[in-house]
């Protein structure tokens, strides 16, 4: 691929920082990838170089195209997510740190854990906020980096004896992982933070690790990161890239005045900035960019087709979500049967539970996909349950693990659970739990060997996972109706675990940046129609992508609607999922007939009515063809190149 004049320009940037600040499709990705190359066959020392993204697959995908430009120096540059490179060095200097060996746990271990601070600091109060409400208050102000009074003081309704005592609870929420030594997905980034700022030897050590600083999708990153970066730079150079229409993850603290005020905030940067999409086609560049200037903000953002004119989108009205599915079902069979692989689709879905139906019309019609970003494989329970046997062994103060794992042997419940492990809590090895077991649980003998068999093979990861499947097959049988299709998700998990040199670097790698049971399955084959949720399609592209419900409710989500910011990053969600799109964007969804939505009597959206706001509702009717237009007789001939294919 040759670079235009903008994307060269910004990979051979000679000057201090800077940032590429550029619409969809654009070349942003292209670029930083060009312009690690450039450095690298400029002379600079690949090992200097950082590059984060906001995804392991990205990371990987970079590194991937790397590798054919410059070959083996590529494995030399680190390239991750920040939660990846942090967590990096909080273990390759767990003392400069301060941060001894720690086990990263997941959503559902910190509500758990939320839910036994809660319980302990106000008992039952059925008002006062839930465990869920917690975490999140708690991730939020970390991650843009405020108190958590502070937080709760500008962001909440609540009054001052309840911030007073969710203050308490957070505290100890904190003690309790201190005692566990767990480490959180938000801890990771705030204590490299931390240290980076409050630590002159380790900052040091840091800003003399690396010459440039590459980062992707600068427009999601939060303040704590900025933080980093802005900690990590000098002499090091930051190469920021980022779109502001394309930031979807305020909700979980992201700023894009990051990229907005970056000029300010490095007062001796350069913006570059680069203005052909080489992605989509006109048409559907004109639909995005309708979108955008819908908004009260301005985004500045008129993106233009290098590739010029082709099929111009198209907006299916159906009557619900089954219509759909057999809808997209059958449209992927007729494209398939007319030769064309399935890895050009990608059916794009606001969220895994909307999508239900469409996954069941792909199953049922045996078309090959991987679905990304739903449930993930860690969180599913029978995968828990035998996590919760590698974990104790890793981290013997690991409670929540140890709760589990026990509970799972017969006739152990939660008080005689509870009492062995306030005596494992003493402890600091798992040799000495295993005695302190056989003496407290002589009759479980079983469970202990189960436990001593895993530690003989503890140092082979593919293997540690097939014993402990071996030994807790036999109960967990018991416990799940549907055990033969869960024991399929075991051999799976040895397959993934084989890549790893270690059992903690397997479960922390997919507790970091989850993987969805059909992605491990279909890890290694390639023709595959592709479902995904906006939020992970961040960054990716298929020549033809169907967005699917595209109705009131969703976009902008009924959740968000009041709330002009969140609405705000409603529409620009429904902008990426638009700008994905090569060749073609296919949008289904119900409700929508001659421009305007009408209210059907059997269908899902009659009692909130069109009164509902909705994105599309002032559609002008030449952007898309639309079903009516597809059924009418005059039918022309750029539908029917679309039906008929
Ligand atoms: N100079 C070029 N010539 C031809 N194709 C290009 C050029 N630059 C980029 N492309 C192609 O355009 C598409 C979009 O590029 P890329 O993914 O780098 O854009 P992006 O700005 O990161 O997009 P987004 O932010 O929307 O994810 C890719 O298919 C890429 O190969």
């Amino acid at each position: 691929m040759e670079l235009n004049e903008g994307q060269r320009k910004a990979a051979e940037f000679a000057g201090g920082h800077a940032l590429v600040l550029a619409g969809a499709g654009t070349g942003k990705t292209s670029t930083i990838v060009a312009r690690v190359a450039h450095l690298v066959q400029s002379g600079a020392d690949a090992r200097r170089l950082l590059l984060l993204t906001f995804t392991r697959r990205a990371a990987r995908e970079m590194k991937y195209r790397l590798k054919s430009q410059i070959g083996a120096a590529a494995d030399a540059i680190a390239a991750g997510t920040f939660h990846n490179f942090c967590l990096s060095y909080l273990r390759r200097w767990p003392d400069l740190f301060q941060c001894p060996e720690l086990t990263i746990i997941d959503r559902d271990d910190q509500l758990q854990l939320m839910k036994l601070a809660r319980a302990t600091t106000i008992g039952t109060d059925a008002a006062f906020p839930k465990p869920a409400d917690l975490v999140n208050y708690s991730s939020y102000a970390r991650n843009t980096n405020r108190g958590i009074k502070t937080y709760l003081v500008e962001f909440t309704d609540l009054d001052p004896d309840t911030v007073a005592q969710v203050q308490a609870v957070l505290n100890n929420y904190t003690d309790r992982k201190r005692e566990c030594r767990y480490l959180d997905y938000d801890d990771i980034l705030h204590f490299f933070a931390r240290r980076l700022h409050g630590d002159a030897v380790v900052r040091q050590k840091l800003q003399s690790r690396y010459d440039h600083l590459l980062v992707d999708e600068m427009q999601d990153t939060n303040p704590l990161q900025w933080l980093i970066l802005d900690g990590l730079r000098d002499p090091a150079k930051l190469f920021c890239v980022g779109d502001d229409a394309q930031s979807i993850y305020a909700f979980r603290g992201a700023d894009f005045q990051n990229v907005h005020s970056f000029a300010e905030r490095v007062p001796d940067s350069t913006t570059l900035k680069l203005n052909e999409n080489y992605r989509s086609t006109q048409e559907i560049l004109d639909l995005s960019n309708w979108l955008l200037n819908q908004s009260p903000l301005k985004y500045d953002k008129e993106l233009r087709s290098a590739r010029g004119p082709g099929i111009k989108p198209v907006l299916l009205e159906v009557d619900d979500d089954l219509e759909e599915a057999d809808w997209v079902a059958t449209d992927l069979m007729d494209r398939h049967n007319g030769n064309t692989p399935w890895r050009d689709h990608m059916i794009l879905t606001r969220t895994a539970y909307a999508s239900r139906s469409v996954e069941a019309a792909l199953i049922e019609n045996d078309i090959p996909y991987r679905f990304v970003g739903g449930t993930t494989l860690l969180a599913s329970a029978h995968v828990k349950d035998l996590l919760s046997m590698l974990r104790v062994i890793d981290n013997v103060t690991d409670q929540l693990a140890w709760m589990r794992f026990l509970m799972l042997w017969p006739r152990i419940g939660e008080k005689t659970a509870a009492k062995a492990i306030d005596g494992i809590l003493q402890l600091t090895n798992i040799a000495d739990a295993v005695k302190l077991l056989r003496k407290r649980l002589a009759d479980k003998q079983e469970m202990i060997a189960a436990i001593e068999s895993v530690i003989e093979t503890w140092q082979k990861p593919r293997e540690a996972i097939e014993t402990a499947s071996k030994v807790l097959g036999k109960i967990l049988e018991k416990r799940y109706d549907d055990w033969d299709r869960r024991l399929k998700d075991f051999a799976l998990l040895q397959r993934l675990a084989s890549k790893h040199e270690s059992v903690r670097s397997f479960i922390e790698t997919y507790t970091l940046d989850p993987i969805t049971e059909s992605e491990a399955q279909r890890q290694d084959a390639d023709d595959l129609v592709t479902l995904i949720t906006v939020h992970s399609a961040k960054g990716t592209e298929a020549p033809v992508c169907y967005l699917i419900g595209v109705a009131p409710g969703n976009y902008p989500h009924a959740r968000s609607i009041g709330d002009d910011a969140q609405e705000e990053e409603e529409r620009r969600v429904l902008y990426v999922a638009m700008t994905r799109a090569k060749d073609e964007l296919i949008m289904t969804g119900t409700m929508r007939s001659h421009g305007a939505f009408v209210p059907h009597q059997n269908r899902r959206w009659t009692s909130s009515g069109s009164s509902q706001p909705y994105f599309l509702s002032n559609l002008p009717d030449h952007l898309v063809t639309t079903d009516t237009q597809m059924l009418s007789d005059d039918f022309d001939d750029e539908i029917i190149s679309f039906r008929d294919r």
